[in-house]
């Protein structure tokens, strides 16, 4: 079975990353032998259980404000942030981790009220503050989500009252920023208002908040229902909800999405929280959940219209999770764009198509579904990670303008503002 081969090649994968689980390797014994591992609780005062340390075989034992911790011996040495190992101006590693021996033990270890002190057999220290150690271990940090998300549907998102950010706000003041990011980062779309209704005013609102991803589509892209690409975005059709770049090796990482006109009927945008629609499979069907992580894909653009001739293609499952907390962070979804599927044998490929089938059940239901009118002069960033969206058939003159931004320096003008990212 599929499901149990994956799992236990993640098992096998963990072992051998955790040497101390299971997998023998032929130096333990040799080291084991040679340096005894201490097996009794220290306590820094015999009455304060707030910090206790521990020697093993191969690694540290520390409880300290409520969080046991366990630490690899290698990674103690590895992460020294003494003068001659770490550089504190530029926040890089100096010493050479193919320098330590795999087999290092600390010589002596001591606890004071905030500090461990180790001391290694060369003779060099390392203090590690605990409060640092709580902040960057493992235990401390698996409980910790990379980044805080509201997920919605239409009333969650309009009974949160969400406010645009003025142009002129968005552009002069770090309030007026600050708050837009911060809404972006927590609901996946945000708007500004009162925007001059050109490519280059919309330039300008994209550079503020990130760097403007070049792409076979240009760099500010600008359509009409013309048929001048090879794509149905450049016609009157309705679309259906999708993620964009889902046939680049990384989709890009945020859409802007500017109508600069239209005359005529519908082209009204969609908008679906894709997280929201993932987490219901989460809760109802966990066994699709985890195809659907699991499972690769390819996606492809095909285009040849005159002076355009591209081919690209994407490998990558439809749900994305950091493998040591399991948070979701990139949803691929289009189904116009998604290739003949030669990544998965036949019996898998049955219970992937139930899989989506649940997805897109969930990511169809009308309650999940935002209707938006884009209208001159009001922009709408989407984090294409995350958030679905799609267009009604429309009739007439329709022209609208954007790009795409990188979603790193996006995190990065966020973080630089303070905010957790
Ligand atoms: C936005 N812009 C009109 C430039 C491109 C549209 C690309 C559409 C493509 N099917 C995709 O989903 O990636
Ligand atoms: O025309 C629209 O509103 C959006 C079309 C689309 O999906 C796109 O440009 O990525
Ligand atoms: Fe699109």
């Amino acid at each position: 079975m599929w499901c149990h081969r994956l799992t236990h090649l993640f098992s096998s994968t963990r072992c051998l990353l955790n040497r101390g689980s299971g997998h023998q390797i032929s130096w333990q014994p040799r080291y084991r032998k040679s340096l005894p591992a201490v097996s009794r609780w220290h306590h820094m005062a015999p009455a304060s259980l707030n910090c206790a340390w521990q020697l093993h075989g191969d690694h540290l034992e520390l409880r300290y404000a409520e969080t046991l911790m366990r630490f690899d011996y290698v990674w103690l040495r590895d992460h020294c942030r003494s003068a001659s190992c770490y550089n504190t101006k530029t926040n890089q590693r100096s010493l050479d981790t193919a320098s330590v021996d795999l087999c290092i033990k600390p010589k002596t270890v001591r606890v004071d009220e905030t500090t461990l002190f180790l001391t290694w057999p060369d003779g060099h220290v390392t203090r590690y503050g605990l409060e640092w150690l709580v902040k960057n271990s493992y235990e401390g940090q698996k409980q910790q989500v990379m980044h805080p998300r509201i997920l919605w549907n239409a009333e969650i998102y309009q009974q949160a009252q969400v406010p645009s950010v003025d142009c002129q706000n968005f552009l002069e003041t770090k309030e007026g920023l600050k708050e837009f990011l911060q809404n972006f980062l927590l609901y996946g779309i945000a708007f500004v208002e009162n925007v001059p209704p050109t490519k280059e005013d919309t330039e300008i609102l994209a550079e503020r908040i990130s760097l403007i991803r070049e792409t076979i589509y240009g760099r500010m892209w600008y359509f009409t229902s013309d048929f001048s690409r090879g794509d149905t975005a450049y016609t009157k059709l309705a679309l259906d909800r999708h993620t964009d770049t889902t046939y680049f090796q990384e989709p890009c990482g945020i859409q802007v999405f500017h109508c600069l006109k239209h005359e005529g009927t519908g082209g009204r945008t969609l908008l679906v929280d894709g997280f929201y629609a993932a987490e219901q499979v989460l809760q109802r069907a966990p066994e699709e959940f985890e195809l659907l992580t699991k499972v690769p894909l390819k996606h492809e653009y095909i285009e040849n219209v005159m002076g355009c001739h591209n081919h690209m293609i994407g490998v990558g499952p439809v749900l994305n999770i950091y493998p040591w907390n399991n948070e979701l962070y990139l949803l691929r979804y289009n189904n116009y764009d998604r290739a003949v599927i030669n990544t998965v044998p036949y019996d898998v490929v049955h219970r992937w198509y139930a899989a989506h089938r649940t997805l897109t059940t969930e990511l169809r239901r009308p309650e999940n579904e935002l209707w938006v009118k884009l209208k001159p002069g009001k922009a709408l960033f989407v984090d294409n990670w995350r958030i679905l969206h799609g267009r009604e058939s429309f009739t007439g003159y329709r022209q609208l303008c954007g790009c795409y931004l990188t979603r790193d320096d996006m995190l990065n003008t966020a973080r630089f503002l303070g905010l957790q990212a």
